[in-house]
């Protein structure tokens, strides 16, 4: 295998970043040439916090995730080794117990919130790609998501929106779109976008086999 090529896929929380990265995983689901890294399986630790002290940790802040580690993984998939990546509990806000194997791959996609904003992941990116959806969409979204997959109450989703979220995304995620080579409107449903990024990716394996 030659060595790997990264496709970093940013957007604010629920733009889509992780629909898309699905569809790109499932076209290729029997080469098993794709991988994909989850920015939020590397939230900080918070095993040593109470409850009530995870539920004030701002999420939506670029301190909040373990970029040290996530950088440290990307390098050695890109060189060909394995990781052990650690896996994030939403319901409980802290990391799970357990950990997954990954090992290299031609392809592997990185998508998180911060994923063009921080420097060093975004150099680490061949392909840039942010996912540019209306803040009304990402909400409601968010809302069904959150209150049916991450246990959380309507009223606990609109408070930690209007307190945290937006502010944060206007702040760090919303300025990082400058530094894409892709921008993808409304995310998941997005054929035509999503089309060319399978192509591109097409190419790379092909490449990588001939
Ligand atoms: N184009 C779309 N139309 C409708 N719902 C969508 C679309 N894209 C994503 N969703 C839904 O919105 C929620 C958030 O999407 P997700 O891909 O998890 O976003 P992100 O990874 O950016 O947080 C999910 O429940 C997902 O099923
Ligand atoms: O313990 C946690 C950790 C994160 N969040 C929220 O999740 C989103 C990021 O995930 P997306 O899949 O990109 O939506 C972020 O906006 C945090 O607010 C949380 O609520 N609790």
């Amino acid at each position: 295998m030659n060595s790997s090529i990264i496709i970093g896929i940013a957007g604010g929380s629920a733009s889509g970043k992780t629909s898309i990265s699905r569809q790109l995983k499932e076209a290729f689901e029997n080469t098993q040439s794709v991988v994909i890294i989850r920015q939020d399986d590397y939230y900080k630790d918070q095993h040593q916090k109470t409850m009530e002290e995870r539920i004030k940790t701002n999420y939506d802040h670029p301190f909040a995730f373990d970029n040290e580690l996530l950088v440290e993984h990307l390098k050695t998939l890109t060189s060909g080794g394995s990781v052990e990546k650690p896996t994030y509990d939403f319901v409980h806000h802290t990391r799970s117990d357990h950990v997954e194997h990954i090992d290299s791959s031609d392809v592997i996609v990185i998508e998180g919130l911060f994923v063009l904003e921080n420097e060093e992941l975004r150099d680490l990116c061949d392909i840039k790609v942010f996912v540019d959806t209306d803040a009304d969409i990402r909400f409601i979204r968010r809302l069904l998501r959150d209150v049916n997959d991450r246990g959380r109450t309507l009223d606990s989703v609109v408070t930690q929106y209007t307190t945290r979220v937006r502010d944060m995304h206007n702040q760090f995620v919303e300025p990082s779109k400058r530094y894409a080579d892709v921008i993808i409107p409304e995310g998941g449903q997005n054929s035509v976008a999503i089309d060319l990024l399978l192509t591109k990716i097409s190419s790379i394996i092909h490449r990588n086999v001939v």
